[in-house]
């Protein structure tokens, strides 16, 4: 699997190029989260290969962009990570806009991060009703025996729970793999009213097109020769 990794650092959300998450095989997936729960980390791990430990949190916004081929088809998946500190316990809802699917992490050794999911989850929800949500318990490395807990939210919400951590690598491949596939099967299958309407709009500019260039074709067939 080819996956390039690079990440625009700060760039303002609003002058991100939204509407290009329209397109097919282009997906956006964000990450929500208590400051330090590992979020970024969990990108590094899986983008970058590697794992630096100790790292300034997050200034706004990181986007990670990550290129993958599933069943022949490339798929152009952009990560949106931002820092969980406290005083953005709110995000901009240009960060929600058009998401196809959420990381929501938490740290198993901070019992906070865990109590705090319903109020990220509260706020997915007002923005993005239906979009596949995975929630991740990080850090299982520093805790062994953690895996053994039972962490009744996810079942709760009916969503799926990984265990993982992004300091030994452990399920985060796979959970990020998951990811991307939720994220396209909600694309693809979105009974989400307005990303209805801007696939139909898509459809009628694509056979506008093709008409219009019906007609020129014709036009010029029809068009005596101006030699
Ligand atoms: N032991 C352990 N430490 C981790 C793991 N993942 C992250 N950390 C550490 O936790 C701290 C925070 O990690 P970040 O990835 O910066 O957390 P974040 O969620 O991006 O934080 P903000 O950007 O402030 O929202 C860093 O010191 C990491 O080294 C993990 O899987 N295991
Ligand atoms: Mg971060």
């Amino acid at each position: 699997m080819k996956h390039t990794a690079s990440s625009q650092h700060g760039r303002a959300v609003s002058d991100l190029d939204l509407d290009k998450y329209d397109a097919d095989k282009q997906v956006k997936i964000i990450c929500l989260g208590d400051s330090a729960v590992g979020k970024s980390k969990l990108m590094e791990r899986f983008l970058m290969d590697g794992y630096r430990p100790q790292q300034l949190s997050t200034y706004a916004l990181t986007l990670y962009k990550y290129s993958s081929t599933i069943n022949g088809q490339t798929v152009l998946v952009d990560f949106w990570d931002t820092a969980g500190q406290e005083r953005f316990r709110s995000m901009h809802p240009s960060y929600y806009h058009k998401a196809h699917a959420c990381i929501m992490v938490f740290d198993v050794q901070r019992k906070i991060t865990y109590k705090n999911l319903p109020i990220w989850y509260k706020e997915l929800r007002e923005y993005r009703p239906e979009i596949p949500c995975l929630v991740v318990a990080n850090k299982i490395d520093a805790d062994t025996k953690v895996t053994q807990k039972n962490f009744s939210f996810a079942k709760k919400q009916g969503l799926p729970f990984y265990f993982v951590s992004a300091a030994d690598g452990t399920n985060v491949v796979k959970m990020f793999k998951d990811a991307v596939q939720m994220a396209l099967s909600y694309k693809r299958n979105s009974n989400d009213f307005m990303d209805e309407v801007m696939r139909e709009l898509e459809n009628f500019d694509l056979d506008t097109k093709e008409e219009s260039s019906d007609k020129d074709e014709e036009t010029q067939e029809g068009k005596p020769d101006s030699a």
